[in-house]
């Protein structure tokens, strides 16, 4: 009998041994699994992140991405010319007979030239290019919080960009401007890890869906654009009726008045307030406690552009008592992440870095120095088991 009970016992433990050690092994290889989500308000820098990584750790662009590109970059100078074209009519830039017909087109029918033959939407695009006034806006109103942030790589590349025979480079694809709409996800390894790098839209509409990927979430990275401070949300810039009353459209539409996220125009939301209303939301969410949080303080490159033409304190007027509240990039984007930091609890600790998405070597070193403290955190845990 003893014998008859004491086998099958002896089976279910060595069942049980092999279980516990399988169980033990996909644990530690999970364990050099990272999970890292890309988070933050539309037009940030998140899949410019993604991009990067693809050419450093991956294959870069394939073919299809690369001839997809021309007509996206091309619709980016498009779309670009078109705002600049409403700004001129509205401002006191003067735009000659001959100037006239083709902005008045960009500012009323752009979607006419998309529509254009090749040659002939070159044709306009290379007249533009040159004109006086369009010289004018960039001298005065380059940095107009309507003007896309791309425009200012594309516009001194134009006679390259814009021949029949263009192929984009790896720059011009960093520096192109592809809303993301879904999630895409990217793996690479990285020393002895392998990262799973999710990027999501950041559009109001898409963020319903980030939810879905908070569960297991090693690290966020919240990217937000530093130059933001004087532009509103991206979805809103695109429906602003545009006003006929002078130039005042240059800085004063956005222009925040004492207090949060008030701006002249009602309904409009200035974007880094935006961008810091969600950072905090975002950590504060209860599925994301244990996860380790970069704050990326990106677009540094524009923040100085953008600090030679606007005083930081005319946006937002609190800045007035920051300890040195001198105009200087430094000065402005420490005052930047303490709004990130404030009223934060103690627990919830963030690791922020000033950086330039579209500097291959800038993002690289701010990723890899995260990733170590991240793996360094994922060693410690292992220890503690
Ligand atoms: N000059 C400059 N441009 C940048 C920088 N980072 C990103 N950009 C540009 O900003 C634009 C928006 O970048 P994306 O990476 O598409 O923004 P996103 O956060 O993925 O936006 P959504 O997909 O809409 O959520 C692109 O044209 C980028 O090339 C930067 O550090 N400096
Ligand atoms: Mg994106």
């Amino acid at each position: 009998m003893g014998i008859v009970t004491c086998k099958p016992e002896r089976e279910a433990d060595r069942q049980t041994r092999r279980i516990d050690t399988q169980i033990r092994m996909e644990s530690q290889v999970n364990k050099k699994r990272v999970k890292v989500l890309l988070l933050g308000v539309s037009d940030s820098g998140k899949s410019t992140i993604v991009k990067q990584m693809r050419v450093n750790y991956m294959d870069g662009f394939n073919e299809t991405e690369v001839v997809n590109a021309i007509f996206v970059i091309r619709n980016n100078i498009i779309d670009a010319f078109r705002s600049i074209a409403n700004i001129i009519i509205h401002s006191d830039i003067i735009v000659s007979k001959e100037e006239k017909v083709l902005i008045t087109l960009f500012a009323h029918e752009s979607s006419k030239i998309e529509m254009m033959q090749e040659v002939d939407e070159l044709n306009v695009i290379n007249s533009v290019r040159t004109y006086k006034c369009i010289q004018e806006f960039f001298e005065r109103f380059a940095f107009h919080p309507l003007v896309p942030d791309h425009i200012h790589y594309f516009f001194p590349n134009l006679e390259r960009i814009a021949v029949t025979n263009y192929t984009p480079t790896k720059e011009d694809l960093i520096h192109m401007r592809q809303t993301t709409l879904g999630v895409h996800e990217i793996s690479f390894d990285m020393t002895s890890h392998t990262i799973r790098l999710i990027d999501v839209g950041g559009q109001k509409t898409e963020r319903r869906k980030w939810i879905h990927f908070f569960e297991g979430v090693t690290a966020v990275m919240f990217v937000c654009s530093l130059a933001s401070f004087n532009q509103t949300s991206e979805e809103e810039s695109k429906s602003i009726v545009w006003e006929s009353s002078s130039n005042k459209v240059q800085n004063k539409t956005l222009v925040r008045a004492s207090g949060k996220a008030k701006v002249d125009k009602p309904g409009l939301v200035n974007r880094l307030d935006e961008s810091v209303d969600l950072f905090k939301s975002v950590r504060e969410n209860s599925f994301l406690s244990m996860s380790n949080f970069m704050l990326f303080l990106n677009k540094k490159d524009l923040l100085v552009k953008k600090l030679e033409m606007f005083q930081f304190k005319d946006f937002f007027p609190e800045y007035k008592n920051w300890i040195n509240s001198d105009n200087s990039m430094s000065s402005v984007a420490e005052y930047i992440e303490s709004m990130f930091r404030e009223g934060l609890q103690s627990k919830h600790r963030i690791y922020s870095h000033l950086t330039e998405a579209t500097d291959h070597t800038n993002i690289d070193y701010t990723f890899v120095l995260c990733c170590s403290v991240i793996f360094e955190k994922n060693i410690d845990e292992m220890k503690l088991e």
